[in-house]
């Protein structure tokens, strides 16, 4: 076994260097001037160059400003280029105007769609959001068309955080009701009293940078705080005295609960008529995250039937909402029409942290907030193809094996190979677990360029080995192992002997396969989604699991039993080509001798 350290590669095309720096007014574009490339001594100097040919270094670049921006991030962009601030174009005047400009600059209210792109003609270099939440900008047709997009992480965060705090006072107090009933001529002190904040328990569903910072401010209210965030580090949340619990107790217990998780598949709806049935009669709910996080309708039911006793909501499913919204009308609802970023400081902060992003990234230096996917070489895409996707995948299986509160913090991937150390580079295959392990459970968008930078940011530790097998070197890997330490796991089975969470898969016939998880040997290929299920090696299991879902319709595209011994311990893996209803999920895990299984979607 060696321990893989940064080899020197073979491959010219593959790694990347650091270039000479362009004049500060060049025009380039990127389908013709993008290029990465290696300096095999110094590859960990990962640099993601944008090279212009001499040609194009010529007139000042634009940047379009489609939404208010502040001063100082204005004023740094004017340096460098020419600056267009057209301020609520419609889509159809966007798509005209882009074909005019370097980059663009949106915050939430700019849809960037595939036309946007399409219509640029290829001369669209950067798109700019001001902000965090990227779900207006087409990820997938700013990669498809060689355009990077940036985003500003972290100058909202203690924004969005005071708003949050702000939300919970007012609605507890009755501020803007009571507000709006003087403005109307009259004086109800019995109607607006309201509830205090001292004491109570305050659930932060959440824990990264926006809820964390909600939780520090509601400790010094006196409040109770306690989080929800099955990725979070316990340390980091115990230094402010905030305890992580799981998600039924938070809800369960908590007198107020605020919303600060990503807009994800998992997230989606996560308040819902079932959650909302667990909590506690009179509960209150701040909302600064994304309006999709709540079902709305089931949220109107909960205040109607007094389950919920009032809602404070700064984001909605749609922005802005419909004017007769039942939501939006209620009477024990506050609302903000996403304001949550929206103050001078942050305002300011936000136009900086982009206009350095987009002005850098125009100049070819390194956007450490990139969020798209770089241009690769395409012969090294080609060979590492179905591995990149094995990386994902497997990393997307982990992460949803996590449970408990102790937070993801240490990954090790291990990737055998009967290639020399110096002849493999393995960034790319890294950044894909790691986009994989990140991505399901934030709203970072992860790749070869950020990949380390957010790993790093969240505290997650990814160690890499490189195990050297007898083979031929024609193949790049034989396998590719991912192990999570010191977390507790949905399904024991994949705990490995020596406790970690372990997933190792191999690519067959340029398919990706998942073949081991915990202790078991399994072998199902990586295609639509999994059910995992340990039971007690029996027969009539197989048939049992695949007449629930044969009922159902539902397409098994493999299955694949791993075993300790006969008649003891096993788990069964089934690839599922479509996502068997809740119902036959629940038949699953009542059939006898099925001791736990998991659903994961890859
Ligand atoms: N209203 C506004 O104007 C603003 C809204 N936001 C929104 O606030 C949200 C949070 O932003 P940040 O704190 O900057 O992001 P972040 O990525 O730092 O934090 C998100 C946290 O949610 C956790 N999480 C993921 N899945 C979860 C789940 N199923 N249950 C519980 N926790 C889960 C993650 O582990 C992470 O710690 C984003 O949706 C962002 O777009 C951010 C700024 C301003
Ligand atoms: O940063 C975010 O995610 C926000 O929701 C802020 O949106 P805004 O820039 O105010 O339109």
């Amino acid at each position: 076994m060696a321990s893989f350290k940064t080899p020197a590669l073979k491959n010219p095309s593959l790694s990347l260097s650091t270039k000479p720096r362009l004049p500060s007014a060049f025009s380039v574009s990127f389908r013709d001037n993008l290029r990465f490339s290696r300096s095999s001594s110094r590859l960990q100097r990962r640099f993601l160059i944008i090279t212009a040919s001499a040609a194009s270094i010529s007139s000042k670049p634009t940047v379009l400003v489609a939404e208010k921006l502040g001063e100082a991030g204005l004023t740094l962009i004017k340096e460098f280029a020419n600056v267009d601030c057209s301020y609520s174009l419609s889509p159809e005047e966007l798509c005209t105007k882009i074909s005019l400009c370097d980059a663009l600059i949106v915050r939430s209210g700019t849809k960037v769609s595939r036309e946007v792109f399409e219509s640029a003609g290829g001369r669209l270099k950067v798109v700019g959001r001001a902000g965090v939440g990227i779900d207006n900008v087409d990820l997938a047709a700013a990669t498809e068309h060689g355009c990077l997009v940036v985003n500003a992480p972290t100058a909202n965060t203690v924004a969005a955080a005071e708003h949050g705090i702000a939300l919970l006072a007012a609605m507890a107090r009755n501020v803007a009701q009571a507000d709006a009933s003087m403005k109307a001529g009259k004086w109800q002190r019995n109607k607006y009293v309201g509830v205090s904040l001292v004491g109570k328990t305050l659930a932060v569903l959440g824990f990264g940078k926006v809820g964390s910072e909600v939780a520090r401010r509601a400790k010094g209210l006196g409040m109770h705080v306690i989080a929800h965030d099955p990725y979070a580090s316990a340390d980091r949340a115990r230094a402010i005295g905030v305890e992580l619990v799981s998600f039924e107790e938070a809800i369960s217990t908590a007198d107020f609960i605020s919303l600060h998780m990503p807009l994800t598949a998992a997230t989606n709806k996560m308040l819902n008529d079932e959650t909302f049935a667990k909590m506690k009669k009179g509960v209150r709910i701040v909302n600064v995250a994304r309006g999709g996080v709540i079902d709305e309708d089931a949220l109107v039911r909960a205040l109607d039937a007094g389950i919920v006793a009032q809602a404070a909501l700064d984001v909605f499913t749609e922005e802005p909402p419909k004017q007769d919204s039942k939501l939006v009308q209620h009477e024990r609802v506050t609302v903000t029409p996403h304001l949550g970023a929206s103050t001078i400081e942050a305002q300011e902060g936000v136009a900086i942290e982009i206009a350095e992003a987009v002005v850098g990234a125009l100049k070819g230096e390194l956007a450490a907030t990139a969020v798209n996917a770089p241009m690769v070489p395409a012969e090294v895409l080609i060979e590492l193809k179905p591995y990149v996707e094995l990386a994902e995948k497997l990393g997307r299986l982990a992460v949803q094996l996590v449970a408990g509160v102790s937070g993801l913090k240490n990954v090790k991937v291990s990737y055998a190979s009967s290639r020399a150390p110096d002849d493999l580079d393995t960034r790319l295959l890294r950044a894909m677990i790691t986009k994989g392990l990140i991505e399901p459970i934030s709203s970072v968008y992860v790749n070869l360029v950020n990949a380390d930078y957010t790993a790093k940011q969240r505290g997650l530790r990814i160690t890499e080995e490189r195990i050297v097998i007898d083979g031929s070197p024609e193949c790049p890997l034989e396998s590719i192992q991912v192990q999570i330490a010191n977390v507790e796991s949905k399904f024991a089975g994949a705990i490995s002997e020596s406790g970690e969470i372990k997933v190792e898969g191999q690519v067959k016939d340029g398919i990706p396969h998942l073949t081991k998880v915990g202790s078991f040997q399994v072998d199902v290929s990586l295609e639509g989604s999994i059910i995992l299920c340990r039971q007690v090696d029996q027969p009539g299991i197989i048939g049992k699991v695949g007449s629930i879902l044969g009922q159902e319709n539902v397409n098994v595209s493999f299955m694949s039993v791993g075993r300790i011994a006969p008649r003891k311990q096993a788990v069964m893996a089934i690839g599922v080509d479509d996502q068997p209803s809740k119902g036959s999920l629940q038949r699953i895990g009542e059939v006898p001798a099925i001791e736990e299984f998991v659903f994961l979607k890859l």
